[in-house]
C-alpha cells in the first residue's frame, strides 16, 4: 500500500517530515548554494507563493523573464539574477512571488533539488505555496504540441506509485496530485485556444531510450511490434504522455503538504516515432505553451486578469 500523501497542513506551511532537522544548528542546502546561517531565507523567500520547476536552466530563466513581464514588474526583467549562481547544479530565478528553478533530467536530479527546495520553503516559513513542474514529454496518441495536465503520475507499469529504496528497503509512496489545481489549470487553458490542452495520466520512466520503449538508443532488446504493444497498453491505461520526473515530484511534494501539478508539452507522438525532428524554433515555441498556461493561472490567482503576451 503506498503511503498516502495528500493532507495539506491547515497552517499552509510547508512540512518537512524529518525530526533530525530540528537538532541541526545549521542547514546547508549544498546544491543550491544557500544555507540557514549564510542567508536570511525568510527575508529572501518568505513571500514566495508559486514555485515552477523544469529541466533546463535556460527554460527556467526565460520563464522568470516572462513572468516578470506578465506581472508588470519594474524594468524589462532581462537581467534576472541566478540566485544559485555559486552552484552549477541548478539555476534559480525569481519574479515577484514566483520562483523558477531548474531540476536537470531524471528522478535522482529532481529529487535532490526538491529535498533542498522544500527545506528552503520550510526555513523561509512560506505559506500556501503552489508548485508546478513545467516540462516536455513524449505524447501518446495526441498531436505534437499538445499540453498535458497530469491527473495521475504513474510508473512504467502504469501504477500510481513511486518506489524509493531507503536503507535497502523499497518504500512505496503515493503519486497523487492536486485534483482541484489540475481542474483550475484546465479552466485557464480555455483562455488559450492556440494549442490543445487535456488532462491525462503521465508515465514517468527512469530512462529516455529503452525505458520509454525507444528503438533508437545505443541498446535495444525488443522489436518494433513489442514497443507498439507496450505503448498501446499505456494508452489504454490512460497514459497520454511520458517523461522522467513526475512520480518523484508528486510523491515528495504531496508528503510535504505542497499543492502540486505537472504540466508538460508533448514534442512528438510516440505512436508515430522515436526521434524528435521538430526544428529548434518549433521546440522553443512548444516549451512556451506550459509557461503561458501557468502565467494565466498565476495572473488569475493574483487578480490580474487574462495573460498579456505570448512568451518569447
Ligand atoms: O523538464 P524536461 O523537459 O527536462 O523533462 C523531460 C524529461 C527529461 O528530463 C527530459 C528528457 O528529454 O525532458
Ligand atoms: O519523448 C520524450 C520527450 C521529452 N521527454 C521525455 O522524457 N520523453
Amino acid at each position: 500500500m503506498p503511503i498516502s500523501s495528500l493532507s495539506p497542513p491547515r497552517s499552509g506551511l510547508v512540512l518537512v517530515k524529518n525530526p533530525h532537522l530540528d537538532l541541526m544548528e545549521e542547514d546547508i542546502l549544498y546544491h543550491l548554494d544557500l544555507g540557514t546561517k549564510t542567508h536570511n531565507l525568510p527575508a529572501m523567500f518568505g513571500d514566495i507563493k508559486f514555485v515552477c520547476v523544469g529541466g533546463s536552466p535556460n527554460r527556467m530563466r526565460a520563464f522568470a523573464q516572462f513572468m516578470h513581464r506578465e506581472l508588470g514588474l519594474a524594468g524589462d526583467g532581462e537581467d534576472v539574477a541566478d540566485i544559485c549562481a555559486g552552484s552549477d547544479r541548478y539555476a534559480m530565478y525569481r519574479a515577484g512571488p514566483v520562483l523558477s528553478i531548474s531540476h536537470g533530467m531524471g528522478i535522482p536530479s529532481i529529487s535532490i533539488m526538491l529535498h533542498e527546495l522544500i527545506k528552503l520553503l520550510h526555513h523561509a516559513k512560506c505559506r500556501d505555496v503552489t508548485i508546478i513542474r513545467i516540462g516536455t514529454s513524449g505524447g501518446l496518441g495526441i498531436k505534437a504540441g499538445s499540453v498535458v495536465i497530469t491527473d495521475t503520475a504513474v510508473d512504467s507499469s502504469f501504477q500510481p506509485r513511486f518506489e524509493q529504496v531507503v536503507l535497502g528497503d523499497v518504500v512505496v509512496r503515493s503519486t497523487e496530485l492536486d485534483k482541484d489545481l489540475a481542474e483550475e489549470l484546465l479552466a485557464c487553458s480555455r483562455e488559450i485556444p492556440d494549442f490543445p490542452t487535456l488532462i491525462g495520466h503521465t508515465m514517468c520512466t527512469y530512462d529516455f531510450y529503452e525505458g520509454q520503449g525507444r528503438l533508437d538508443g545505443a541498446l535495444c532488446s525488443f522489436s518494433s511490434e513489442k514497443k507498439l504493444e507496450y505503448l498501446r497498453r499505456a494508452y489504454d491505461a490512460g497514459v497520454r504522455n511520458i517523461e522522467m520526473e513526475s512520480t518523484a515530484f508528486a510523491a515528495l511534494c504531496g508528503l510535504c503538504g505542497l499543492k502540486a501539478a505537472v504540466v508538460c508539452v508533448t514534442l512528438l507522438d510516440r505512436l508515430e516515432g522515436d526521434q524528435i525532428r521538430a526544428s529548434h524554433e518549433v521546440l522553443w515555441e512548444y516549451q512556451q505553451r506550459p509557461q503561458r498556461l501557468i502565467a494565466a493561472l498565476i495572473r488569475k490567482r493574483l487578480g490580474l486578469g487574462p495573460a498579456l503576451l505570448p512568451a518569447d
